[in-house]
């Protein structure tokens, strides 16, 4: 997705630690129009496998999963951290690790909205080491549910998850690579794949 691909170009910010910042579209401040084209360029990738619903997990990955949900017209759940009071039981759980607030949290979703019969996407901001994702196909497992396909906004190349998940035997799709960053080379960012 060009459009990503040049934002990520001049606004992209490359922290210690491998981490790329990119608050100003994705992590922060969300720009309406750009945000829209990845949910139409994802919506057009997975319309093909008929999913019945966008599955996701707090807190960057709600707009491009929103986006993409309103495009085919289902429902977007997303993956809470933190146990609401108003969550019914029984919750599908699984724990995950935060790659940028650090630490360990817990997953919660509930069983009123995940089953059985339902058709999964997983839509998410960052493909980094795909332990996110990993997480997230426990809950699908708990629920029965079948997962059909993931995307990834920008996926982290270096960091192998996209090798990491390939048991999972499902479609992956990115709308932009880092192939790799460092402060001699800068951000090299091309297309999604
Ligand atoms: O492939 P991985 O190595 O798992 O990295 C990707 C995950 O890391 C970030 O989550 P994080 O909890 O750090 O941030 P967020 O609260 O902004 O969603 C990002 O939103 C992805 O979910
Ligand atoms: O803002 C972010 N920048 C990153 O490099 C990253 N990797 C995983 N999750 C991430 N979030």
């Amino acid at each position: 997705m060009q459009t990503l691909v040049d934002e990520i170009r001049a606004q992209g910010i490359i922290l210690p630690g491998g981490f790329l910042k990119v608050d100003g579209l994705v992590n922060h401040q969300l720009l309406p129009a750009l945000t829209r084209e990845m949910g139409q360029h994802f919506a057009r990738h997975f319309a093909p496998l008929s999913p019945s619903k966008i599955l996701t997990i707090e807190v960057s990955g709600i707009a491009p999963a929103l986006a993409t949900a309103m495009e085919l017209g289902i429902p977007m759940v997303y993956a809470r951290k933190k146990k609401p009071l108003t969550m019914k039981e029984p919750a599908y759980t699984a724990q995950s690790v935060s790659r940028t607030k650090g630490g360990t949290v817990d997953l919660f979703v509930s069983s009123e909205f995940l089953g059985a019969g339902d058709r999964v996407v997983i839509i998410d901001d960052f493909l980094a080491s795909g332990g996110t994702v990993r997480s997230l196909t426990g809950i699908i497992g708990q629920s029965g549910a079948t997962l059909l396909g993931l995307g990834c906004v920008i996926e982290k190349e270096f960091e192998g998850g996209r090798d990491k998940l390939a048991d999972l035997k499902i479609p992956i799709h990115t709308l932009a690579n880092i192939v790799r960053m460092s402060e001699a080379e800068g951000i090299v960012v091309e297309a999604g794949r």
